[in-house]
């Protein structure tokens, strides 16, 4: 059984919260261009402080290597404003005086502590057991009461800050993990005909989602669209041309096999695009299936697709989404994301699940039309797919 914050005794308690406030940075100076994923955790944090926890924040930012690689004080600060709680920042995780920060946070206050991808272990994979030997767990532990886990979209990973605490600690999902159970954990009860749109670049995850949504029956109707549509529509044998063929063979070598092996098997449940916009100098041009091929990739679907996947997801009893519809940051490219985002509002329930997919509908202003905007990427994805957690797995003790 999976505990939850009402059956959390937090007075005075010292709780550990792991958070995924995983955000685009500024290039300059490391600020915050987005965020979302911090206001997500407002609700969590704010009701262990007005119940006058001592609350230890855990996070981590980008990964080794990368240009979002950052510390975490820029977030520290932005969780202040957010909160009607003090959040300090500390520069260490584990550390002798991170500890000693914790022991002495005033009840009813936060403190985030220091990038968890600073230390080597916490971007490895372990088995919860070696998890919980780690010297982040070790370390901490002493200094915490309780274990909460509200990162839904980093849940996916078998890192010590998810799987660890939970096998040495008391441990209780935060609400963004309640609310992401609730929707995603029961994606299989959800109101039929159930329709996945598969959009963006992922092809690869997205063919594997498609594959798994078909053979266990939860997917009455798949449609395509942005590079997956395109991989789709070459397994098909349509002639996109070499400009789009390129855009697909450089994500994937396997895409147009496997996708050709879905259309064999679900020829009737999977849909593909029946035109393309393509730019030419300034202007879109849509271009139907017998106008192909082009030397200029296919950027978006076109107006003829938009309206045969509206008629189908205005009836869907669930509409689940990942991945925009075109290149939605080119203004040229936005009316395929736009309106077919638009119709799948309209189905009974809606359900989005992609950080890209969702700032697409931010940015187009579509983003609360939808029942449930999942905080994950490859998390939401796996959910998606009628699969669990080991994040979540860890929790049920
Ligand atoms: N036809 C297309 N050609 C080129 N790029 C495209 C096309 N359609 C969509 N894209 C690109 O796909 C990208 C988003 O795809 P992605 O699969 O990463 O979305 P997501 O699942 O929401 O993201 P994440 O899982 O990272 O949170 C966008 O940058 C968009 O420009
Ligand atoms: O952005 C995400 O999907 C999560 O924060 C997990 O990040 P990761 O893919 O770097 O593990």
């Amino acid at each position: 059984m999976i505990r939850m914050l009402d059956d959390l005794d937090a007075e005075g308690a010292a709780i550990g919260v792991r958070v995924d406030i995983n955000s685009p940075v500024d290039g300059d100076g490391g600020g915050l261009a987005d965020d979302a994923r911090l206001r997500a955790h407002v609700d969590t944090i704010s009701e262990l402080c007005e119940r006058d926890a001592r609350v230890a924040l855990l996070a981590h930012q980008g990964r080794p290597g990368d240009e979002d690689f950052t510390d975490l004080e820029a977030h520290a600060h932005r969780l202040d404003t957010l909160l009607s709680a003090s959040v300090k920042y500390c520069d260490s995780t584990f550390s002798a005086d991170a500890r000693d920060r914790i022991d002495s946070l005033e009840p009813g206050t936060a403190m985030l502590l220091e990038n968890t991808r600073f230390y080597s272990e916490e971007y490895m994979s372990f088995d919860p057991e070696r998890a919980a030997e780690t010297y982040l767990v070790e370390r901490l532990v002493p200094a915490l009461d309780a274990y909460v886990n509200d990162a839904f979209a980093t849940s996916h990973r078998r890192q010590p800050s998810i799987i660890g605490f939970p096998q040495r600690l008391p441990a209780y999902a935060g609400r963004v993990m309640e609310r992401e159970i609730d929707v995603l954990g029961n994606i299989s009860e959800s109101p039929e005909p159930r329709v996945y749109v598969l959009g963006g670049a992922k092809v690869d995850d997205s063919i594997e989602v498609a594959r798994s949504v078909l053979e266990r029956g939860l997917a009455d109707a798949v449609l395509t669209a942005g590079i997956v549509g395109n991989a789709f529509l070459l397994a098909d044998g349509v002639s996109l041309g070499a400009a789009s063929a390129a855009v697909v063979n450089e994500r994937s070598h396997e895409a147009v096999k496997e996708a050709g092996e879905l259309l064999d098997a679900f020829s009737h449940r999977i849909y593909l695009p029946r035109d393309v916009a393509i730019g030419r100098g300034e202007e879109r041009i849509e271009l139907d299936l017998d106008e192909l091929p082009t030397d200029q990739p296919a950027m978006d679907i076109g107006a003829r697709t938009v309206a045969a996947y509206a008629e189908i997801l205005e009836d869907a009893g669930t509409a689940i989404l990942n991945g925009p519809a075109g290149v939605f940051e080119d203004d040229r490219f936005e009316t395929g994301t736009f309106e077919l985002y638009g119709s799948a509002t309209r189905a009974e329930t809606s359900i989005v699940g992609g950080g890209d997919t969702a700032s697409a509908l931010r940015k187009l202003g579509i983003l609360d039309g939808f029942d449930h905007v999942s905080t994950g990427g490859g998390a939401a994805l796996r959910m998606l797919t009628g699969h669990t957690l080991v994040g979540i797995e860890a929790l049920d003790q």
